[in-house]
């Protein structure tokens, strides 16, 4: 059986203040060795501060987290060890060269410096920037310096990698590149835990996933398997020239065979329905006495899956 690099259990934190803020509210979470593992939630829904404590960097009001057996609570230094972490901002040092970057790093965590070099050079290579060693952080593009951070967050060798919101501000190219050195992670027995708001990139990338929102875990399960809980329902949204006229239209659209659930959005309205032949027709047919504007269909994809769940779009 596979091992439990990461556990995370009963976890809790609560921001104080006037308005105290529940970040996380009880969560479980375990991950295994060499998975690549996702938290896929809206912002403010807790990922950061769940990567934060599993990281030493906040400490939470109840619950524990283990990482390669060690209580990252009770021993910070000992887990920071086998921990890697790639923050939301880039944290290269501007004054020093890429190569640098990374020495000093191994260096850090206590490499001879003949053993800093050889490792700098060993990820220089894996993750072809061998050719930009001396340039520096300023002269890279965000592909390549999301790269670089990578390749130091790794350099001491740690067991599990985590990644936040590993894409942020990447153009689709860079995002895909940086795709593919994630899943090369696992070949040198490294476990990745990212969190991210864009579903495509949950779904490419992770091996499983939980669905997070306002700090607690919705769902958890590999993409294929969240996706097929669908049971092959279909989201229709529809745009209409008067969004808050839309009553008389969903009361016709709820009558419609198949049709599960219709919400208004700020456009117009949100149907969920099992897809039969013709129900798009149907649908158009009444819509269009209401100043429909444009319809999309969106097959079962994780968006679909949070819509369902919460009934909200992802990016509301
Ligand atoms: N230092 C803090 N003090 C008070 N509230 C905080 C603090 N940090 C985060 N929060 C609140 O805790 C909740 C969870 O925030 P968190 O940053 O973990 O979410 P997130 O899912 O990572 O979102 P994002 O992608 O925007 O970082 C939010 O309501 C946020 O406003």
């Amino acid at each position: 059986m596979a091992e439990t690099i990461v556990d995370i259990t009963g976890l809790r934190k609560v921001y104080p203040g006037k308005t105290p803020v529940i970040a996380i509210d009880d969560i479980d979470l375990h991950v295994e060795d060499r998975e690549i593992y996702g938290l896929l939630g809206p912002n403010g829904a807790g990922k950061t501060t769940t990567i934060s404590i599993a990281t030493t960097r906040a400490i939470p009001t109840a619950g524990t987290v283990h990482i390669a057996g060690t209580d990252v609570g009770a021993h910070p230094a000992i887990a920071r060890r086998v921990i890697g972490v790639v923050p939301q901002y880039n944290t290269l040092d501007r004054s020093c060269t890429i190569a640098e970057n990374i020495s000093f790093h191994c260096r850090y965590f206590g490499f001879s410096s003949a053993d800093a070099k050889a490792r700098t050079a060993e990820l220089l290579d894996q993750f072809r920037l061998t050719d930009r060693a001396t340039a520096y952080p300023q002269q890279l593009s965000g592909g390549l310096a999301q790269r670089v951070q990578i390749a130091r967050a790794i350099a001491h060798r740690p067991r599990v990698l985590f990644l936040d919101e590993p894409s942020a501000g990447l153009d689709p190219q860079s995002r895909i590149a940086m795709w593919e050195a994630v899943k090369g992670l696992r070949e040198h027995g490294i476990t990745v835990v990212l969190t991210t708001h864009y579903m495509e990139e949950a779904d490419a990338l992770c091996d499983r996933l939980a669905i997070i929102d306002h700090g607690r875990i919705l769902v958890e399960d590999t993409p294929a398997a969240l996706k097929g809980s669908l049971g092959g329902e279909k989201i229709y949204e529809l745009k209409l020239d008067h969004p808050q006229r839309s009553e008389a239209l969903a009361a016709l659209l709820r009558s419609l065979d198949g049709v599960t659930t219709v919400e208004p959005t700020d456009e117009g309205l949100r149907v969920v329905a099992h897809a039969r032949d013709g129900l798009l027709a149907h649908i158009v047919g009444m819509a269009s006495e209401y100043g429909l504007r444009d319809v999309a269909t969106s097959e079962a994809s994780l968006e679909a899956v949070f819509i369902k769940l919460t009934g909200r779009d992802l990016r509301e």
